[in-house]
């Protein structure tokens, strides 16, 4: 291979080494990992390779991955925009709350191209709309002349990334446990009429309308992966698997599913039968026992994961709207409102002080997004007001 194309990848965490990176090295690209944790990039100089571990039902395989270097963004902010200034892509899996921190990086190594075709964005974010707002951001720090002609600068594509990849063990070091399926989804039409086409990253599937996917993708497995962890920690249960492993906990999940693949195939016309059988594929991803994947994990940040256009509330305000049933997925937002002051997690306490602090309906607007008038908003208030008495 001859590793002749540049790709920088934002974020050497979990999905960025095990994943995004896999790919692009797998498809000849040079990996320039940036990230902002000493420890992270430290182990990445002083490492040449490392290896992802795919857990399929036929076995293990593992692969190793090389051809990388390392920038801590912390303290060698010239490098990254030089890098970004030569680069053919920048990909990121950051977290949705940390894409405004990247922009103005972004943003000046765009400034600093002279090369004579656009570097490639796509953010890899469990977001809907995630490089679009990565967008927004840079477009706020690029001058003026620039931004006339950003599209000979950069162009942007949105996608929906699926593959689990749990906390690792703290003695892996830089090596990634990961299970063997994948998707990633990513928009076509932003490269049209591109000197180089769209990248040439092998396993992304391209897609004119990412929509139907991302919204299948977050609103079936992070749906259900978060109903688990939700409801998991609520009866002190450690892991997904063991916590789909109890009966009641598996037959919640199922019915949330119900009410999400409901609104599916409604709204982007997929048949029922497909639906079901992406169902039984989820379910079976989430219960297998060898991913280890911590409640604690799936269930990070709750105040982003009860936001309105995410998991929970996107599909429940839809379903409202459309006057359909959602009140299987209000338990799950009950669980995740009760998901307070767990060890290492920031949103988790702001959660509980927010509970503390406010009256139902302004916890529902602020937390939820959703304001008095819509038809979702009493229940809203109603499941608040029960996680607050108790
Ligand atoms: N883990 C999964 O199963 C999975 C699957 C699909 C999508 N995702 C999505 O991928 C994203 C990352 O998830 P993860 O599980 O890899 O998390 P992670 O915590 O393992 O990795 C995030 C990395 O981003 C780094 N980071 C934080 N701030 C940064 C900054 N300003 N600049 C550069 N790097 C920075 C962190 O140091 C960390 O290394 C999230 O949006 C998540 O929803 C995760
Ligand atoms: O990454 P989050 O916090 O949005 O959600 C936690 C998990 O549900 C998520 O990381 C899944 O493992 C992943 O989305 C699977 O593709």
């Amino acid at each position: 291979m001859p590793y002749d194309k540049k790709a920088i990848h934002f974020g050497g965490g979990n999905i960025g080494r095990g994943f995004v990176a896999e790919f692009l090295h797998n498809s000849g690209y040079e990996v320039v990992f940036v990230d902002v944790m000493d420890s992270i990039i430290d182990s990445l100089q002083k490492n040449k390779s490392y290896t992802v571990t795919e857990i399929g039902d036929d076995g293990e395989r593992t692969f190793t991955i090389d051809h990388y270097r390392a920038i801590n963004s912390k303290h060698e902010e010239q490098q990254v925009i030089d890098e970004i200034a030569t680069a053919d892509t920048v990909t990121c899996a950051v977290g949705p709350n940390i894409l405004k921190f990247l922009a103005p990086v972004i943003a000046k190594g765009i400034e600093a191209r002279k090369l004579d075709y656009p570097l490639a964005v796509i953010a890899c974010e469990n977001m809907i709309g995630a490089t679009d707002a990565l967008r927004g951001f840079i477009e706020q720090k690029l001058a003026e002349d620039t931004l006339k002609n950003i599209s000979s600068k950069a162009r942007f594509a949105n996608s929906a990334i699926d593959r689990i990849v749990p906390n690792q063990d703290a003695n892996a070091g830089l090596n990634v446990k990961i299970e063997k399926f994948f998707e990633w989804c990513v928009e076509s039409k932003p490269f049209d009429g591109t000197k180089n086409g769209a990248p040439k990253i092998e396993g992304i599937h391209y897609v004119e309308d990412l929509r139907p996917y991302i919204e299948r993708k977050l609103f079936t497995v992070n749906t259900s992966h978060a109903t688990a962890a939700y409801y998991g920690t609520n009866r002190g249960i450690p892991t997904i698997d063991q916590a789909l492993a109890d009966k009641e906990v598996h037959d919640i999940v199922r019915d949330v599913l119900k009410e999400t693949a409901n609104l599916i195939v409604k709204e982007h016309g997929i048949a029922v039968e497909e639906q079901n059988d992406y169902v039984e594929k989820i379910i079976k991803r989430i219960s297998n026992p060898a991913l280890e994947d911590k409640v604690e994990r799936v269930g990070r940040a709750p105040l982003r994961k009860l936001s309105r256009k995410e998991r929970f509330i996107g599909p429940a305000a839809k379903l409202a709207e459309l006057g359909e049933s959602y009140e299987k997925l209000l338990g799950s937002v009950e669980m995740a409102y009760r998901f307070q002051d767990i060890a290492g997690d920031e949103e988790s306490a702001e959660l509980a002080k927010i509970l503390k602090e406010n009256d139902a309906k302004t916890v529902v607007t602020k937390v939820n997004g959703i304001e008095e008038g819509h038809p979702l908003f009493a229940d809203l208030v109603k499941v608040v007001e029960k996680v607050q008495k108790k």
